[in-house]
């Protein structure tokens, strides 16, 4: 990856798909039958979720990855945060990446909250002395304190996410992945998460961000991404990519 007229790029995907198995559910005796007859044919049926995505992401820049339920958004998101392989293209990234794409991801139920900071952080990049010199304000951020020395099984899905963002917002990522996720927090910590958007955004921090929440995206990032089954179908500004998503739903 290089440096474009536009920047550095941060992000590229060339031509990439990803397949899933889709299981179906088959009764007894359709399943004895396909058994006695030699196991012909496959029980389970592969399934594009993406195909053929290329994007390419620069430094500073604040997209939003839109579409319909089960368009490849997430899918694309694991992509480049490396938890999940491509079958097909490539995928290039520069940097340091932390995000919130799965609630409870990377963190230990039988842990604290604070061995999770610890684990979670160095998961994230940082060094123990780094952890240590921004336990306070991670802490402070997630607005926890009273349940941190906690194992965090017993932690609300709000809590983990509160405590999950906070550590990531503090690992200073080079592309920082937000999924849905927010969603699961209340609505004082929500605007609090997207005043700290908004302020990562115009500190010049890549973003890359996944909501159905077409407005408060628009407030959010620069440049709107469309996925439809699986294919980008539009790449805009954000304001053009929300209308031309409006003008593909259904009345
Ligand atoms: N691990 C998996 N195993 C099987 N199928 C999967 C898996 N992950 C995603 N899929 C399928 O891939 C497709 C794309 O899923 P993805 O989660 O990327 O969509 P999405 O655009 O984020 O949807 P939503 O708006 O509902 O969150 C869906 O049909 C989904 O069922």
């Amino acid at each position: 990856m290089n440096e474009t007229s536009n920047g550095l790029v941060m992000a590229q995907l060339e031509d990439v798909d990803k397949e899933f198995d889709l299981r179906h559910t088959r009764s007894i005796k359709e399943y004895v039958v396909w058994w006695v007859t030699g196991r012909k044919g496959d029980l389970s049926e592969r399934f594009k979720a993406l195909d053929g995505v290329s994007l390419t992401i620069q430094q500073g820049e604040a997209v939003a990855l839109l579409g319909f339920n089960g368009s490849g958004k997430s899918t694309t998101l694991k992509l480049i945060s490396g938890v999940m392989l491509p079958d097909a293209g490539s995928i290039g990234v520069r940097g340091k990446i932390a995000g919130l794409i799965e609630v409870g991801a990377g963190m230990h139920p039988d842990l604290t909250g604070r061995e999770n900071v610890y684990l979670n952080g160095a998961i994230l990049g940082m060094s123990e002395q780094e952890v240590d010199e921004r336990f306070e304000s991670i802490v402070e951020f997630s607005g926890i304190e009273k349940f941190i020395d906690t194992e965090v099984k017993f932690y609300s899905s709000g809590m983990y996410m509160r405590l999950a963002f906070s550590v990531a917002v503090h690992s200073q990522p080079d592309i920082f992945l937000v999924d849905e996720v927010l969603a699961v927090g209340d609505e004082p910590f929500q605007r609090k998460c997207i005043a700290k958007m908004r302020e990562l955004r115009d500190a010049g921090q890549t973003l890359v961000v996944v909501s159905h929440d077409l407005e408060l995206i628009k407030s959010i990032c620069h440049r709107g991404i469309v996925l439809e089954h699986g294919k980008v179908v539009h790449d805009s500004d954000i304001g053009e990519a929300v209308d031309f998503l409006r003008s593909t739903m259904p009345d």
